[in-house]
C-alpha cells in the first residue's frame, strides 16, 4: 500500500517506473519527495530519461510500475485523481504551446479553463478571470502586450505568456519541459529568474527539465541527475562535484556514492556523443 506523504511533501513518486513500447526503458523503478515550494531541475543528456519523468508526475506520460502521490488528492489512480491533480499542475513547454493568432491575454485566459465546466467554457470568461489573467501578464512584465497577437511577440515573450497562462491556472506545482530550449542565452536567464522568484514567492513547487548545468546551478534548490533511466544525483546544488557530472555526463565508469544513495546500479551505459558533451560545459 502507497505510504502517506508527510506535511512538506507535494508530491511523491515511488517505485515508478517508465518502460515505452517495444521494450524502451526511460526510468527504471524510482522513489522521490517533491516538497513544497522546492525549485527542482531535472539535469542530464538527452535521453536520460528526464522528460519522462517529468510528464509522468501528471500522467501526461503513464508509469508502468510504481505509483504518483499527491498530497492534496492521494495516489493518482483514477480519472478523477487525475483531473484534480493535473487541474492544481500547470505546465510550461518548450514550444509554449501558444494559439499564435490569439492575443496574449486570451492565451492565459485558457489557463483558467481546468476551473470550468465545458458549457461554461463557451461562454465569455467573468470579470474576475480576466482581472487575474492580466494580473499574471503584469507579474511576466507583458502588461502592455495583452492585446497583442502571440505570434507578434518575440520567443522569449511567448514563453512568458506561457508563464502567465501557467500562474492564471493558480497551481500549487509548474512542470516545465525544457522552458528556455529555443531561447539565447540571455532570455534564457531572464525567464528561468523570472520563473524562479514567482514561484519562490508563492510557494509554487516546481520542477523543470534542462541541459544546461549552469542554468541548474544558478537557479536550482534541487538537482536532480538523470543518465541511463535512472537518478545518479539529487541534492542541492553546491553538492555537485565533479564525480557526478562525470556520472550523469559520462555514464559514471569510476563513480563514488551519490548524496544520501547507495551508488547506481549500471548496465550498458551509453556514452554521450561528441555534441552532446557541449552541453555539459
Ligand atoms: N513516446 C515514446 N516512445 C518510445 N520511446 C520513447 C518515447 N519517449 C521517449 N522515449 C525514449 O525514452 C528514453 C528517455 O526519453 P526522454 O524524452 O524522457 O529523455 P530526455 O532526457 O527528456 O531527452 P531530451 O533531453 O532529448 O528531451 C529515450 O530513450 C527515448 O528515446
Amino acid at each position: 500500500m502507497a505510504s502517506i506523504p508527510s506535511q512538506s511533501m507535494m508530491l511523491r513518486i515511488e517505485d515508478m517506473g517508465v518502460t515505452y513500447p517495444r521494450n524502451v526503458l526511460a526510468l527504471r523503478p524510482t522513489t522521490v519527495d517533491f516538497h513544497r515550494g522546492e525549485f527542482t531541475v531535472l539535469l542530464g543528456l538527452s535521453g536520460a530519461g528526464k522528460s519522462t519523468l517529468l510528464r509522468s508526475l501528471n500522467h501526461l506520460v503513464l508509469p508502468t510500475a510504481g505509483s504518483v502521490i499527491s498530497a492534496e488528492f492521494g495516489p493518482l489512480n483514477s480519472r478523477r485523481t487525475v483531473r484534480q491533480h493535473r487541474s492544481r499542475t500547470a505546465m510550461v513547454f518548450q514550444h509554449h504551446q501558444l494559439i499564435e493568432r490569439h492575443t496574449a491575454l486570451q492565451n492565459v485566459l485558457t489557463g483558467r479553463l481546468a476551473y470550468h465546466n465545458t458549457l461554461r467554457s463557451l461562454l465569455p470568461f467573468p470579470r474576475q478571470d480576466l482581472e487575474l489573467a492580466l494580473h499574471c501578464l503584469e507579474r511576466v512584465g507583458l502588461a502592455d502586450k495583452a492585446l497583442t497577437r502571440v505570434d507578434q511577440l518575440s520567443g522569449g515573450q511567448q514563453q512568458r505568456v506561457g508563464i502567465a497562462r501557467a500562474l492564471a491556472q493558480q497551481p500549487s506545482m509548474i512542470l516545465a519541459d525544457e522552458p528556455v530550449a529555443s531561447l539565447d542565452p540571455a532570455t534564457s536567464e531572464k525567464v528561468l529568474g523570472l520563473l524562479r522568484d514567482i514561484c519562490r514567492e508563492d510557494g509554487i513547487t516546481t520542477v523543470i527539465s534542462l541541459h544546461q548545468l549552469e542554468y541548474a546551478q544558478r537557479f536550482a534548490d534541487r538537482i536532480i541527475g538523470l543518465a541511463n533511466a535512472q537518478i545518479v544525483f539529487d541534492a542541492a546544488p553546491e553538492e555537485l562535484q565533479p564525480h557526478h557530472l562525470n556520472e550523469i555526463y559520462h555514464g559514471g565508469s569510476n563513480s563514488t556514492p551519490m548524496p544520501g544513495k547507495a551508488p547506481a546500479a549500471k548496465t550498458q551505459p551509453v556514452m554521450p556523443q561528441p555534441t552532446q558533451l557541449e552541453i555539459a560545459r
